[in-house]
């Protein structure tokens, strides 16, 4: 059986306690109410058992786990933990230390909140050779995937795909071209 086979079994236990712990907000006449994710950084074991689950939705190795701030860097720390290799902030504030500190960024087109955000990380922390696995917690518009697979295509690396907890993207096609996998269909939330 392939390592994501394998994980996939164990992964059917994560997906049904995610399930249980989300939570939508709604006021009364609010049409769509905001997705509440707390409850699972909140569960111990959810916690622990989330970096091998996103871990296992590719059967290719990846050398380094990109994760973009906030909540995707704090689940690609647990999935590069589980993997075993180390972890690269895709952050929003470019903090450039000095002029010879060389950064690769990209700005995303319009994301779910109609944002247009400049992503980066130094550019000495990714190699030519890198096989880069992202992680995030939510793909909507699919718009951070798109920007972090551009920055790790700049520095020359491969883009595994994006292993997200909720597949919630408006265009289909995205789950293949970019690639994208997730635990959960946002519709079965
Ligand atoms: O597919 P998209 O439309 O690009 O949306 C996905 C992004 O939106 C959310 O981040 P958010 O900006 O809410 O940041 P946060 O993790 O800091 O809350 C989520 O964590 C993804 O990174
Ligand atoms: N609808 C949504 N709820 C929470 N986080 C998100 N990230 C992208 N879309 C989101």
């Amino acid at each position: 059986m392939s390592r994501s086979a394998v994980h996939q079994q164990s992964a059917g236990g994560v997906r049904g306690r995610l399930r249980a712990a989300y939570r939508t907000r709604q006021d009364r006449g609010d049409r769509w109410g905001s997705a509440d994710l707390t409850g699972w950084w909140r569960d111990a074991e959810l916690l622990r058992d989330l970096g091998p689950a996103l871990a296992g939705l590719y059967d290719e190795s990846p050398t380094v786990v990109v994760g973009p701030v906030s909540r995707g860097a704090m689940i690609g720390a647990l999935t590069a933990a589980a993997l075993g290799v180390g972890f690269v902030e895709a952050r929003k504030e470019i903090a450039q230390a000095t002029d010879s500190d060389r950064w690769v960024c990209r700005t995303t087109g319009p994301d779910y909140r109609d944002r247009n955000l400049v992503f980066g990380f130094r550019r000495g922390l990714l190699r030519s050779g890198d096989r880069v696995l992202m992680v995030d917690d939510w793909a909507d518009t699919g718009a951070t995937a798109r920007t972090v697979r551009q920055l790790v295509e700049d520095c020359g690396a491969h883009f595994i795909g994006a292993a997200c907890i909720v597949d919630g993207l408006l265009d289909p096609r995205l789950r293949h071209d970019l690639p994208v996998r997730a635990l959960l269909d946002v519709r079965t939330l």
